[in-house]
């Protein structure tokens, strides 16, 4: 089975909101995977959703096969989540040394200390902890169990410059083992710096998917904006003119395309009466932003505009 996490049209609402608004997502098996968004974007609550700790209003979750919450999965799995607490009075090798007894198959305890660089603080209580050392204890406890499936939400969340550079080299040698690891992040230096694949998740919707590479390049094409009297439909639109994805800002339509020099002619020809054209360069750094405000607008992005790991992400 080549596929380690697969969702399909995932809803979660929380009373009126809707906090996931039918998310599929496919993970494959081995190697690092990015969920990137903003804060409030549906990161969390598709892990609690992956993990069993939640339940979907509708659509489904498949993890290594099976449903979420199960003994069997859970015993596969490694998470770190977002506001672990540690209990009170236990040091750290005390606490690891629970959760080993947990598993079947645990980690030695010294390969949990080096995992986590906290060998200096094994005598120290939990609680003692600063900050990021709590963060990295929480990810030696995900790693007790040896998990072949690792959840991350935000880890590097209070970890200094120093810890986070070696807690990716960690990742980087697990995934390198044939882990399969999913992450959180609102970094894109950091889903970059990790992750063969990208999902960038919007209010609550995959807004793109592809490989690092692939959304540079897609978010670092150049556009041409306009605003027209008349339009063909979105599917009708990207066909006529050749471009590679649509954004829509009020009545600003913005088209994306590597030649937008190729462009303007199509759309000085096409009857639609296109006024206002501006030619945009894109930085790399919009990336991000680009893509997630796409979604904020309540903007289309028909159609495959990225690839995913084995194709287009139809959406
Ligand atoms: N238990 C809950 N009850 C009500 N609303 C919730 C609950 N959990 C999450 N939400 C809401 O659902 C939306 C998505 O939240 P979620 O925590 O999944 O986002 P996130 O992408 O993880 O954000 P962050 O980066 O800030 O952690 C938010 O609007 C949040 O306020």
């Amino acid at each position: 089975m080549d596929i380690a996490i697969a969702c399909k049209g995932l809803v979660k609402t929380f009373g009126s909101l809707r906090a996931l608004d039918g998310v599929d997502l496919e993970i494959r098996r081995g190697g690092v995977t990015a969920l990137l968004g903003p804060n409030g974007a549906g990161k969390s609550t598709t892990i609690s959703l992956i993990l069993g700790l939640l339940r979907p209003t509708s659509g489904e979750i498949r993890v290594l096969g099976r449903k979420p919450g199960s003994i069997e999965l859970r015993r596969k799995l490694g998470a770190m989540v977002q506001e672990a607490k540690a209990p009170d009075g236990l040091t750290v090798r005390e606490l690891l040394q629970l959760f080993r007894s947990y598993y079947p198959r645990p980690l030695p305890l010294d390969r949990l200390l080096d995992l986590s660089g906290l060998r200096g603080e094994a005598g120290r209580r939990a609680t003692a902890l600063s900050g990021g050392q709590r963060r990295r204890l929480q990810f030696a406890l995900c790693m007790a169990g040896d998990p072949e499936l690792i959840l991350l939400d935000e880890p590097t969340t209070g970890m200094d410059v120093e810890a986070r550079l070696r807690f990716w080299e960690e990742i980087r040698a697990l995934a390198s083992g044939g882990r399969t690891v999913l992450l959180t992040t609102h970094s894109m230096e950091e889903a970059d710096a990790l992750a063969e694949n990208i999902h960038v998740i919007a209010d609550g919707r995959i807004v793109a998917a592809g490989t690092p590479q692939q959304l540079k390049a897609i978010a670092s094409m150049p556009a041409v904006s306009f605003t027209a009297d008349r339009l063909p439909d979105e599917a009708e639109l990207l066909r006529a003119t050749g471009a590679a994805r649509i954004e829509r800002d009020g009545s600003r339509v913005r088209l994306f395309a590597s030649d937008t020099d190729a462009l303007l002619p199509v759309l000085f020809a096409s009857g639609w009466g296109v006024r206002d054209i501006r030619v945009e360069t894109a930085r790399l750094e919009d990336a991000y932003r680009q893509l997630t405000r796409a979604a904020d607008s309540g903007a289309a992005m028909p159609g495959p505009h990225l690839p995913s790991q084995g194709g287009g992400i139809p959406r």
